[in-house]
């Protein structure tokens, strides 16, 4: 383990932020910019193995999606001491798995992840790709504190730092093209059936049916089942309701998991919603 590392010359380390069988991601200051960066250090993957194609292509799609508001934003990434690193914007509101975790979302805040996440998404299959682990592990949020939201002459104390978080979406490691013949499957608890069945000609839905069983699961639904009759029962379309949303909600949660994925609408479709737009509706 050589120490005249890049991680170890160019950033200082302020804490772990998670650990897993991928590896460690911590928060760490550059020492240059002063900024706050997540970086991700994992064992380099084997040459030539699925694992090496997958951190390539986090690598490639990062770079390809360059900068979105609702993207997780990539800075960098190298090689060193047997490790691969990936240096990335640092979400300071942790992920949406740890928010709800103290309780599910009320519907207005739902109607903001559902706004954010489907511009997001809506501009990765923009660029013919897709990002085929939506998940509330992989939904980060910035707190976007101290921003104001107001110009200053407006009557607001500036001194009162406005909350408006911003969810983004992150860990591209199981990007592709949308006409991909291969798919490194995500998480089964997201998986839409056609997927598992090697029907891969409309992977930007399987994303839509992902992002739907992340709502759900984020308006109180969960935890979802990795297999069994619950999994399957979900993928026939027999999708609970969640009593205290409103039907015009849990009708979207159901369209957005339905069993044809030619019937769940498409992420610029959901950018349009109706529940999105409320004015438009007197
Ligand atoms: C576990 N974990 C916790 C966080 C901080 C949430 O407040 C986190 C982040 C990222 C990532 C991440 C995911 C996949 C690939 C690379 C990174 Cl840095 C993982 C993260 C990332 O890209 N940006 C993060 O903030």
């Amino acid at each position: 383990e050589s120490n005249i590392s890049r991680y170890n010359i160019e950033f200082v380390e302020l804490g772990v932020v998670g650990l897993g069988e991928f590896g460690r991601v911590t928060r760490c200051v550059n020492k240059l910019d002063g900024c706050v960066y997540a970086l991700k250090r994992s064992l380099r993957p084997v040459a030539g193995s699925a694992a090496e194609r997958a951190a390539l292509t986090e690598v490639y799609a990062h770079a390809a999606l360059g900068k979105h508001p609702h993207v997780v934003r990539y800075y960098s990434a190298w090689a060193e001491d047997d490790h691969m690193i990936i240096q990335n914007e640092y979400c300071d509101g942790g992920s949406l798995q740890q928010k709800i975790q103290n309780g599910p979302l009320r519907e207005s805040e739902l109607l903001l992840l559902l706004a954010h996440i489907a511009d997001g998404l809506a501009y990765i299959h923009s660029l013919q790709l897709v990002h085929m682990d939506v998940k509330p592990g992989n939904i980060f949020i910035c707190s976007g504190e101290g921003q104001p939201a107001h110009d200053s002459d407006d009557g607001y104390d500036d001194d009162e730092p406005q909350y408006h978080h911003i969810y983004k979406i992150g860990d591209l490691g199981h990007v592709t093209c949308v006409s991909s013949p291969s798919v490194e499957e995500g998480d089964c608890r997201y998986l839409p059936k056609e997927v598992l069945q090697e029907d891969l000609t409309q992977l930007t839905k399987a994303d839509i049916f992902a992002f739907g069983l992340t709502l759900f699961e984020a308006g109180g639904g969960g935890p979802l089942p990795k297999n069994g009759q619950e999994w399957h029962d979900i993928r026939d379309g027999k999708l609970p309701d969640l009593h205290y949303l409103s039907r015009e909600f849990n009708q979207l949660l159901k369209k957005m998991v339905d069993p044809d994925p030619s019937a769940r609408p498409s992420a610029a479709r959901l950018r349009r919603h109706p529940l999105l737009h409320p004015a438009g509706n007197k």
